[in-house]
């Protein structure tokens, strides 16, 4: 497991772009028959890949975490943006599509990933961070109908935002958030944008009470994003590419203007889980 420690802002306005990247850039999360991750130090989310493609994974604690097994204290998100998959969590399996998702409990304890198809691997983004109590375990789909440990996407959680003309039509579909699947911090969701639209999260934000991870992906190989990171007046960019991940601290902006449009996966994990509990920054006060 790789270790990212905590930044300070007085300290990242004086980095270069080598640091900024290697701070808070994930450059690659999915390296085939491998999960690779990720610690942070800020609110101590763990990013991760999990891609499957002859071999079954198994998800372990490693050194870094002095546990038994790897939910021993802690909660997981995952979405899939590969092909088909199984997730198997202590004897049950879940076959998981591409942009479904799950949310793992507290206390899950042997966790392996596997793909339908060696051909279409599938790929696991994961999430985790501390965890009080045992949440329960659920399948997370868009659409259908929900059955025993299957959630679908509530309507009022696909919120469609922007416009053309801004350049930022997009569609923000929240898999775990109170209300929708329950769960001691993490939340997690998928933002899509459609063709001709660039910009995410413009006019942007910070919160203060929360951290957020973004991963983009659904990127071709020479397209990218700008995304915006640092204090509102203090601005930085990082160039990120598809399937790769930007940590974002609490007290940094998280926005992106694209190349063109793409999808990406912010998760969240803090002080509380209030989506709406954001500190505002308007466009003509960013520098
Ligand atoms: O496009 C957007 O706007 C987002 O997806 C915003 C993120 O969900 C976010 O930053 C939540 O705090
Ligand atoms: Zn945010």
């Amino acid at each position: 497991m790789e270790l990212r420690t905590a930044a300070s802002p007085r300290d990242v306005k004086n980095y270069t772009t080598e640091r900024l990247r290697e701070e808070f850039l994930i450059p690659q999360l999915f390296f085939a028959d491998d999960i690779k991750l990720v610690y942070s130090h800020i609110d101590r989310i763990i990013t991760g890949g999990a891609m499957p493609v002859k071999e079954t994974l198994v998800l372990k604690a490693g050194e870094e975490l002095r546990a038994d097994y790897f939910l021993e204290r802690r909660e997981m998100g995952v979405i899939n943006i590969g092909g088909t998959g199984i997730i198997t969590i202590d004897g049950k399996t879940y076959e998981v599509g591409h942009k479904e998702g799950m949310y793992i409990g507290r206390g899950a304890k042997d966790i392996t990933f596997a793909s339908v198809n060696a051909d279409a691997p599938a790929k696991f983004y994961l999430n985790s961070a501390p965890a009080h109590m045992t949440y329960p375990t659920v399948l997370i789909k868009r659409e259908g109908e929900p059955s025993e440990g299957v959630v679908i996407v509530k309507d009022e959680n696909k919120v469609e935002l922007g416009s053309l003309e801004d350049s930022n039509h997009r569609t923000i579909c929240k898999y775990i958030l109170p209300g929708q699947v329950e769960s001691c911090q993490l939340e997690m969701g998928m933002t899509s944008l459609e063709p001709g639209s660039v910009w995410n999260t413009m006019p942007c934000h910070t919160h203060d009470r929360r951290m957020e991870v973004y991963m983009y992906f659904e990127l071709p190989e020479d397209a990218f994003v700008m995304h915006y990171m640092g204090e509102p007046t203090e601005t930085r960019h990082i160039v990120v590419r598809n399937e790769q991940a930007v940590i974002s601290p609490s007290w940094s902006i998280h926005a992106g203007s694209g190349s063109r449009n793409y999808t990406f996966i912010w998760g969240m994990v803090g002080e509380n889980q209030d989506f709406d509990d954001m500190d505002h920054c308007e466009m003509k006060d960013l520098m």
